[in-house]
């Protein structure tokens, strides 16, 4: 027991999930103003402070505000794009080529958020049996970071239309290093208030209710309650 009161207020609690509904992938709206270093301090603190299996804290955070490293990357990126692109026809194709995908120089700062597969040892708790869990580890300090951005009112794009040996190679990582998120940071002119795919008419989000099943795949759920309140979000969020 503590001797204090460890609930959130309506207010804080109205707080995070304001951060979660109103975080957005940034790539059109970066604005060049610097973050300031108590700023992205706080944006990596919150990263570290995601959970892990085994307590591994298999993250490391390569700040890049290099404009020559950033090129490089960026020259990666319009190699793949240009590939990518292969896998559409038509109207599609030229819908996919007219969307922005990456912010990394209109951003101020990259940040590649990368998972070091054998921090701990060979014997990490947790991790005997489905090795992947250090990655999805770091993928947890990234969403820290992203929601903790949006609180600071700091945009974050993640680019991963790249080559990942070519990234490894431009951020000399050694081996063991996984290049798990390229990300772009900076303030924004404004944060749409609804996934850029969306809004440009390549894809929506998909129905809750439809997601969520009760006790087999497909099945549908037992309780009519949650069913009814799960529609009825749906047509609040955007
Ligand atoms: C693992 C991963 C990888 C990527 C993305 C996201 C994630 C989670 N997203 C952003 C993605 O398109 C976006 O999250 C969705 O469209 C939903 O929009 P909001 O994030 O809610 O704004 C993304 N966006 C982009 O423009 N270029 C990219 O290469 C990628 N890659």
């Amino acid at each position: 027991m503590t001797d204090h009161d460890q609930s959130f207020t309506e207010a804080q609690r109205e707080g995070l999930y304001r951060a979660i509904f109103e975080r957005r992938d940034v790539r059109s709206q970066f604005l060049p103003d610097a973050i300031p270093d108590e700023v992205l301090a706080r944006l990596l603190e919150a990263a570290h402070h995601a959970p892990s299996v085994g307590f591994m804290q298999p993250w490391d955070f390569i700040v890049i505000d290099s404009v020559d490293v950033r090129q490089r990357v960026l020259d990666s990126f319009n190699e793949e794009n240009g590939r990518a692109a292969t896998n559409y026809q038509g109207e599609r194709k030229e819908r996919y080529q007219s969307l922005k995908l990456q912010g990394i120089l209109d951003s101020p700062i990259n940040l590649c958020i990368t998972c070091d597969r054998s921090r701990g040892g060979p014997n990490v708790l947790g991790r005997n049996s489905i090795v992947e869990m250090d990655l999805f580890s770091t993928c947890l300090a990234v969403q820290n970071l992203w929601l903790a951005a949006r609180a600071e009112n700091i945009g974050v794009g993640w680019v991963s239309i790249l080559s990942q040996e070519r990234l490894s190679e431009i951020l000399q990582l050694p081996e063991h290093v996984y290049p798990l998120a390229y990300l772009c940071l900076g303030y924004v002119s404004e944060f749409l208030d609804q996934p850029e795919l969306q809004a440009k008419g390549w894809r929506s989000r998909l129905p809750l209710e439809e997601l969520v099943h009760g006790n087999r795949w497909a099945r549908p759920l037992e309780n009519p309650d949650l069913a009814q309140q799960l529609k009825d979000r749906g047509k609040h969020s955007g």
